[in-house]
């Protein structure tokens, strides 16, 4: 059985190889272990001055349509396809739409995007027998080898997806799933139920791309290796793209409405889908064994970098796109200045310009400004301690069942036109940071528009013609306020929004007391091993809120204005 550490020497071997020998595992200046609860992460092998490139990726090695197109052809060229490959016809366009306008409505029911493509050509080259990707045939070997051998049962997606009764996963599966769908804020539980939409229209995509491909150009491996394929090497796929891909600009067009198959009938991709980010994302190994972090790292270790007892010495990073002659020369000083295109476009993974690492550090980035909910829906785990800068608790259902309460039906559609209107319905929150812990402009707004006192026919007027300066006063102190022109409408107005914030926090942290109560029931009798951490994960989810509400709580108690 090959270990950690016989991988880690094959990756960087291979990636040593594959740049002929420009890249060199000893001008890097990290190596790999294991981090309590986060798998596997990256560490400073040294003391790395501020400033400085700790990790460059060639771009020959990363794995994405463009490279894996390459790589068949000069595969095909000496003869030795790979028949795991994901068939050409099926990769995304990487002309723009001119060029489309030739193309036969059977071309276009096979295309898929890059993020469908990478899963696909990791599920096709995943090896049944051991749980791992070590495809033969394809020239990744050594990088698929270093991937997740399984997302089951850790990954939140996982529990919304029934296993096969054979897997050993599957006597935990009622319970796992039973704590998303009565357990989870509500909120994370449709973040979750979004990342399972999204998979199952792309594995949609490929159920019925692969057939049509094969039945059009039959090719007896593939086929075999196709009638193999189950859910959940799908799954594995997919989760492995979902948490492991970086944004990397490959000249990818957006999706265009003609160009890609079954836009309606499989749910549709529609506009309003980050095009660009499905079409242009990359696998990068060896930097993808790099953790999250949300720590800032403006002017050396933060406050919340010592509340959060980053005592493992994590340091936050930034990741680059690089012309990767200047990537892989970053000895020398000289930048090329050759134009960027995407085959010598890649990753450098440099240190913070304010702070020195030090030997044994972990190297840690921002994956994104995510909340709990995002990282927990598409990475599967909740940072500790609160400490996320960009948390947030989502209210709409609270307020808007507690305005419902307090104003006629037909006062609360006139008052959430106005809001509407004015593009500030709904997506109510609240922030411990920054601090002091404080309500959402957004919630502010809305709830100083709930709490005037205002005729409905005058509310009709103005949603009749906004444009008419005959406003009623209390409603043109509300838009006055919207104009920035006030701060407030008025101290009775704001006194009573701070009620209610006060009396939300109250009820949120009433039902958050008893969730927790519920959870704590769950482990009893004990669960198995898995099951525990996935409660303890939701409680985390619930507790984050905990401090939020607290927070909010403790600003009104102290006076602060928002
Ligand atoms: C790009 S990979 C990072 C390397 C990963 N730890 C591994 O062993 O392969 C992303 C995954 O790492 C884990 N991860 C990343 N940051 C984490 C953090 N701060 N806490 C816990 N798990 C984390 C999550 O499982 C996430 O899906």
């Amino acid at each position: 059985m090959t270990s950690d550490d016989e991988r880690w020497n094959q990756l960087t071997a291979w990636m040593q190889e594959l740049s002929q020998g420009q890249w060199k595992l000893a001008d890097q200046r990290v190596t790999f272990r294991e981090v309590p609860g986060a798998g596997r992460g990256l560490f400073a092998t040294q003391d790395i001055e501020p400033g400085s490139t700790i990790l460059s990726i060639p771009a020959v090695t990363l794995l994405h349509p463009r490279n894996i197109q390459r790589a068949d052809d000069e595969a095909q060229a000496a003869n030795q396809p790979n028949p795991l490959s994901v068939p050409h016809r099926m990769l995304p366009h990487s002309t723009v739409n001119k060029r489309l306008q030739g193309t036969s409505a059977k071309q276009v029911e096979t295309r898929i995007t890059t993020t469908e493509a990478l899963a696909l050509y990791l599920t096709l080259n995943r090896q049944p027998s051991t749980q791992r990707a070590d495809s033969t045939y394809s020239p990744w070997a050594e990088y698929l080898n270093t991937l997740p051998v399984s997302f089951r049962p850790w990954h939140p997606l996982t529990w919304l997806v029934k296993p096969p009764v054979d897997d050993p996963n599957y006597q935990d599966w009622n319970r796992m799933n039973d704590l998303a769908e009565k357990y989870l804020p509500k909120t994370a539980l449709d973040k979750l139920q979004g990342v399972c939409k999204r998979y199952r229209r792309h594995t949609a995509m490929l159920r019925k791309g692969v057939p049509l491909v094969l039945q059009e150009e039959p090719d007896g491996k593939l086929e075999r290796r196709w009638s193999q394929v189950t859910e959940e090497d799908l799954l594995w796929g997919w989760l492995n793209v979902n948490t492991r891909t970086l944004y990397l600009q490959l000249d990818m067009p957006s999706i265009p409405n003609t160009a890609y198959a079954d836009r309606n009938a499989l749910g549709g991709r529609k506009r309003t889908e980050p095009d660009s980010e499905q079409q242009n994302h990359s696998m990068a190994p060896l930097l993808d064994l790099a953790n999250h972090s949300h720590l800032h790292m403006e002017n050396g270790s933060t406050q919340a970098e010592q509340r959060a007892g980053v005592s493992r010495g994590a340091r936050l990073c930034a990741v680059h796109l690089v012309d990767e002659s200047a990537a892989i020369s970053s000895k020398s000083s000289t930048k090329s200045d050759a134009p960027l295109g995407w085959r010598k476009r890649t990753f450098e993974v440099c240190a913070p310009k304010n702070a020195i690492i030090k030997k044994g550090d972990e190297i840690v980035f921002a994956y994104g400004p995510h909340s709990d909910e995002t990282l927990f829906a598409e990475y599967g785990f909740v940072p500790l301690g609160g400490e996320n800068p960009w948390n947030e608790v989502v209210l709409d259902d609270l307020i808007n069942t507690a305005w419902q309460k307090r104003e006629s039906p037909a006062m609360v559609a006139l008052k959430s036109e106005v809001l509407e209107m004015n593009g500030y319905l709904n997506e109510y929150t609240m922030h411990a940071y920054p601090g002091p812990p404080h309500p959402s402009h957004r919630l502010l707004t809305a709830l100083r528009l709930m709490y005037i006192k205002v005729p409905e026919a005058a509310l009709q007027k103005y949603i009749d013609d906004p444009t008419n300066k005959k406003v009623h006063p209390a409603l043109q102190a509300f838009l006055d306020l919207l104009m920035g022109v006030e701060d407030n409408i008025s101290d009775e107005n704001e006194q009573a929004v701070r009620g209610c914030i006060r009396r939300v926090c109250l009820e949120a942290l009433d039902g958050i007391g008893k969730k927790l109560a519920a959870l704590q029931l769950l482990h009893q009798p004990q669960p198995s091993e898995h099951l525990a951490d996935a409660i303890r994960m939701v409680e985390r989810l619930w507790i984050n809120y905990q401090t939020i509400f607290h927070g909010v709580m403790q600003s009104i108690n102290q006076g602060i204005i928002f």
